[in-house]
């Protein structure tokens, strides 16, 4: 499939549109099972806010390119030659190497977030090694499913470290379970596509990447179809319940709905089912 023409400048990353409105991103170093390096995660944040504003795209697929991973995480060999963690942080006393540090963490934390900030819905679609920075991402994305072949894992206590990029701020939100959660992260095990079903992490689990692939696909084609100021309200509204109390999110929706409730694609939509006609909306 050919690579969406205002997007080929991404090195670690292709994006295609497999159908109108869809744009799918591959996560692209398959040789080293998409393990992320520095310039991978700046590049994300770049992808996701074009995604974010562009008017020809109204929901994002997010896969990793190869049959082996959607993505093994921090490329641990770059990470542990790099300046700021090599010698822990090369500056001359505790305050300036901690706030070099900070800063560092601070921006892979926005560059993942992008995800999350990106307007359009975010389906992720994972299979086979899926840890550590893997976790983070999806955690980010608004819809997971997964092959059969997927191994989950929140790896970091097993390289010496607290996941510090996301994963344990979003998983505790996005499952249930608090016991389960304590459990994956802090024994770092392994867990797969049924128990992610199971607990909830995952919506979705098909027999391989492929159909996978499918269904995101038959997922993202249908929420294209729809108002994407309905669309992009809906992820706006729902991400605010998630960190407000209800009282709060009644408020910010009243006064979100008070100007999305003029556009046109309300009358559109509202009356279509009366006319038995398949509504059209502009772009957003
Ligand atoms: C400030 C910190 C912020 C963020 C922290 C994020 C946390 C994490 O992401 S934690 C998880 C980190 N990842 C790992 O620890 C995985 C390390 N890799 C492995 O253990 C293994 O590669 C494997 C995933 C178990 C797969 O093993 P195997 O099936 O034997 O394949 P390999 O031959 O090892 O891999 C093929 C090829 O890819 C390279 N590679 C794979 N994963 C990584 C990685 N994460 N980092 C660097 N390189 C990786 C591997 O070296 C091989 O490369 P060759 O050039 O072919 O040797």
């Amino acid at each position: 499939m050919a690579q969406l023409a205002s997007y080929t400048d991404y090195k670690y990353y292709l994006v295609t549109s497999p159908t109108p409105l869809v744009a799918h991103v591959e996560i692209n170093r398959p040789a080293k099972l998409n393990a992320f390096l520095e310039a991978m995660w700046l590049e994300l944040r770049q992808l996701f806010q074009q995604l974010s504003a562009d008017p020809e795209v109204r929901v994002v697929i997010l896969s990793g390119a190869g049959d082996r991973a959607f993505t093994t995480g921090l490329d641990v060999q770059a990470a542990s030659q790099g300046p700021l963690l090599k010698d822990a942080a090369g500056g001359v006393d505790v305050a300036r190497k901690a706030t070099q540090l900070r800063r560092h963490i601070d921006e892979f934390q926005e560059c993942v977030s992008a995800v999350e900030r990106c307007e359009k819905p975010v389906i992720c679609v994972l299979h086979g090694i899926s840890i550590g920075l893997a976790i983070d991402l999806s955690c980010c994305a608004d819809i997971r499913i997964c092959a059969k072949d997927t191994r989950f894992a929140v790896k970091e206590v097993d390289i010496g470290m607290a996941a510090d990029i996301g994963t344990l701020a979003r998983l505790p939100k996005i499952v249930s379970s608090f016991s389960w959660v304590k459990d994956v992260c802090i024994t770092a095990r392994d867990f797969g596509a049924a128990e992610a079903l199971a607990v909830g992490f995952v919506s979705q689990v098909h027999d391989s990447k492929a159909a996978a692939l499918e269904a995101g696909l038959k997922l993202a084609e249908g929420i294209a179809s729809k108002s994407p100021v309905a669309v992009q309200g809906t992820k706006e509204l729902l991400n605010h319940s998630r960190d407000h109390t209800v009282a709060e999110n009644l408020r910010y929706t009243s006064v979100w709905n008070s100007a999305a409730l003029q556009a046109a694609d309300f009358q559109v939509a509202m009356l279509s089912g009366m006319k038995k006609t398949k509504p059209r909306f502009e772009k957003l």
